[in-house]
């Protein structure tokens, strides 16, 4: 987290009109209390995803970071390695993110391991990759376009090579779901977010934020070619995935 941590009140006040979801300069602003209140574990699941980064890493080869926001990962990254060199490049197509993400580089990574793309993650290549991470953008993703993306990591990775993967899922049972939902209103209630944000962020997330269920994510990885799948954190409707090339 980049230690600012302004407070989120993008759905605070009462809307006129609810336009579909950004990540605008508004939502930049205070993108880190945003995901610490609306994501649980959050903090937990990127520890961890940059322990699990580090150990696959192989040498001479890149960490892609796909939906990288202003650079939560990356960060912890630099300080996984330490002075132990890598490459990482990362994605996101909100200028206001990169722009953040580029700032902070800035100040921690003087020997240049990261290097950042304002693009949209459909668009791009990737070779020679050890390790692919799309935490919390598949979900952003025409549903369409999510089994070629998934197609081209696995292209891109060699043997070995990891995806990590973290989503808001669904469950196909509905008693499930609407329990899944039941907490995570609760969790966001906890957190402070009142009725009205709730429910304003709700109708602006409809149609911009599509989650699948764990078991098409699992097909969808298994399909295109990895060997092994496993969810290895779950809360209620979030979900953190890894499947090994
Ligand atoms: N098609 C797209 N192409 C590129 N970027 C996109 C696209 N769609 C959405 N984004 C970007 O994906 C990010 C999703 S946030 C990721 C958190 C981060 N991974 C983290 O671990 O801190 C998750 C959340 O806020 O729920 C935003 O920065 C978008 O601009
Ligand atoms: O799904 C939700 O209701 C969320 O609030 C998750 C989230 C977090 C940050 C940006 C968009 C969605």
């Amino acid at each position: 987290m980049d230690g600012t941590m302004n407070k989120d009140r993008v759905f605070a006040e009462k809307l006129t009109t609810i336009t579909p979801f950004r990540f605008n300069e508004k939502v930049a602003r205070v993108f880190d209390d945003m995901l610490v209140r609306s994501v649980p574990l959050y903090g937990e699941a990127l520890k961890q995803q940059a322990r699990i980064a580090r150990q696959f890493y192989q040498n001479g080869t890149r960490i892609f970071d796909l939906g990288c926001s202003h650079g939560n990962l990356g960060v912890l990254l630099l300080e996984c390695f330490g002075s132990t060199a890598f490459k990482m490049t990362g994605v996101d197509s909100s200028w206001p993110m990169i722009q953040r993400f580029q700032k902070r580089l800035s100040v921690h990574d003087s020997q240049g391991c990261i290097t950042l793309a304002c693009a949209c993650i459909e668009d791009i290549v990737m070779l020679n990759a050890s390790v692919v991470v799309i935490n919390l953008t598949l979900q952003f993703l025409d549903p369409e376009k999510r089994d070629r993306l998934i197609q081209s990591a696995f292209k891109g990775l060699c043997k070995g090579g990891i995806l990590l993967l973290t989503e808001k899922t669904v469950h196909a049972d509905p008693q499930m779901k609407a329990l899944e939902q039941e907490y995570y209103y609760q969790f966001k209630r906890e957190n402070g977010y009142t009725d009205l944000e709730i429910s304003q962020k709700r109708d602006a997330l409809e149609r911009v934020l599509v989650p699948e269920t764990v078991a098409e994510h699992e097909n969808r990885i298994q399909n295109a070619g990895f060997s092994v799948f496993n969810v290895w954190l779950k809360w209620f409707n979030f979900t953190s995935m890894i499947a090994v090339k």
